[in-house]
């Protein structure tokens, strides 16, 4: 047996490749950014091939970088961003088109179409999903409705669809494997998560062939090895697939229902496990298959917000406000107050629990004196907001009232926000020692899969608290704060007509 575990993140932003040990500490990281392409205001788009060539070529480098073999990788675990769709030439395995992302709006006019046609209900109940332009489906029908001849060759059968782990899983193995694992498969809006198989009445109504369709897997099992071409002759075990949010409440083993965590990345996607049972949403948040171990399939409910991280990006790099995504704390400290300011940061519209594909991004409650700092802390708060938005939806729809909260992703590192977050939920707030659990919930279900580690137990008992951030905000001033964020909302939702 190898005596490390490499993990496979595959984000919005950046690839990176993470090597873990036995203790779940890791030991090396690479990681590479890659193009973000905007043809038009609110679509978006990743070139597949470049997806592919960081991912490997991050994966080789953390081996040469921490000087461990091929040979000592006991097994792979592959986490994606989730939704973004690639299609694919079975014969060439050259995409038809770019990856359409997650984010991207085009196909909100054929959501409005399902909607009106009355199928919004249908998929609800069976996919758990709400009928919006974030999910594959649609994003699938697009391309087929939109690029020459791909509608006749998917007929065919010389077309394949996969999410980011589906396109890695086939190109690591050249070809060999068309596979997906539960988690990633029911954030298609394809996939009836209660039979647990792809739904034809939902293919149907999309003209989506079958054919096209990854088999769908647990998301700790042997899917393949890797082609020998890839990883200088070696042929390592490929055990662990999970979309990055599932893997996420993995890695923070929140194995028991009512756990919870909340990833803060370029969106911000707060996931509370509910066991075997389905628990549908009456407050905008989505029902959603967690994982499948063993012979079990796990289900969660999720809070999807779409930007988070990406604001404060938004702030370096199209407002120039700061430097580096870290000088945000800096300048939001320098102030006490945001002055009244609110951003409602609806680039793409808006997630749970407002689901408005046309809601756009808002500044409000500028005065002559409302500064950069001012802007730079309300961006902050605004994540601090749609987390306490999602978190009432969850309380409400699980009857579960939340304990602590517990946090990972690149932005949790600011610690303005994590405590301000903290003061806005009125719970602590735990970021974890490890941070990357995305990557580790990915390693831990691949080790799992070969016997690196025995089980969920073993697991569990690697989690450490790094600090807790408890709420310091006195009540009143918490809700007027909150108040004026609901009404700024207001402002932003159906902007685009
Ligand atoms: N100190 C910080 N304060 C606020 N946001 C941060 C900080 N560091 C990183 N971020 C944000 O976190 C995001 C990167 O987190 P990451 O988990 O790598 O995201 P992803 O997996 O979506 O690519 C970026 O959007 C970045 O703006
Ligand atoms: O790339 P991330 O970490 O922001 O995650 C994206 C989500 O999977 C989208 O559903």
């Amino acid at each position: 047996m190898g005596k490390y575990i490499l993990a496979l993140d595959q984000g919005t932003t950046s690839s990176r490749a993470i090597i873990f040990d036995n203790s779940g500490k890791s030991v090396g990281v690479a990681q590479k950014e890659f193009t973000q392409i905007y043809p038009k205001p609110g679509w978006v788009e990743h070139d597949a091939m470049e997806i592919w060539g960081t991912q490997s070529g991050v994966a080789r480098e953390v081996l040469e970088k921490t000087g461990i073999r091929p040979q000592d990788i006991a097994a792979i675990g592959i986490t994606n961003q989730r939704e973004t769709t690639v299609v694919w030439e079975k014969a060439t395995g050259k995409p038809v088109y770019n990856a359409i992302v997650w984010q991207c709006r085009r196909t909100a006019g054929i959501c409005d179409e399902l909607k009106a046609k009355g199928c919004e209900p249908y998929i609800r109940e069976n996919t758990g999903l709400v009928v919006d332009a974030y999910f594959s489906g649609t994003k699938v029908k697009w391309i087929l409705d939109n690029v020459e001849g791909a509608r006749e060759k998917a007929e065919k059968g010389e077309l394949l669809f996969g999410n980011i782990d589906t396109w890695l899983i086939w190109n690591l193995t050249r070809g060999a494997v068309h596979v997906t694992d539960y988690s990633n498969a029911s954030r298609t809006m394809l996939y009836n998560i209660k039979e647990l198989k792809w739904d034809e009445t939902i293919l149907k109504e999309l003209g989506i062939p079958a054919s096209m369709l990854p088999e769908v897997k647990p998301s700790s099992c042997v899917y393949g090895v890797t082609d020998p071409q890839t990883f200088g002759g070696a042929e390592i075990p490929i055990a662990g697939d999970a979309g990055d949010q599932q893997a996420a409440l993995f890695g923070q083993a929140c194995f028991e229902p009512g756990m919870a965590k909340n990833t803060y990345g370029t969106g911000c996607f707060m996931l509370m496990n509910t066991g075997e049972k389905l628990v549908p949403s009456n407050n905008g948040l989505l029902t959603t298959i967690a994982w499948g171990v063993g012979d079990k399939v796990e289900y969660a409910l999720e809070g999807s917000i779409f930007v988070a991280g990406a604001s404060v990006q938004w702030l370096r790099d199209e407002l120039k406000l700061i430097d580096s995504a870290a000088a945000s704390e800096e300048l939001a400290t320098a102030v006490e107050d945001t002055n009244g300011v609110y951003v409602v940061p609806g680039f793409v519209g808006m997630g749970a629990p407002y689901w408005d594909m046309y809601a756009r991004g808002t500044i409000v409650g500028l005065t002559r004196g409302a500064n950069r700092n001012h802007i730079v802390r309300a961006t902050l708060e605004s994540i601090a907001y749609q987390t306490r938005d999602v978190l009432e939806a969850m309380q409400e729809d699980s009857g579960i009232n939340l304990q602590a909260l517990k946090v990972d992703g690149g932005a949790v590192a600011n610690n303005f926000l994590m405590q301000f977050q903290s003061d806005i939920l009125g719970v602590p707030v735990d970021r974890p020692e490890v941070t990357e659990t995305t990557a580790l919930g990915a390693a831990y279900l691949a080790g799992l899969a070969v016997g690196y580690w025995n089980d969920k137990e073993e697991i569990a008992k690697k989690w450490n608290v790094d600090r807790t951030f408890t709420p310091a905000m006195e009540g009143e001033a918490k809700e007027k704060k909150y108040s004026g964020w609901k009404r700024a909302v207001e402002r932003a939702l159906k902007w685009e007509e």
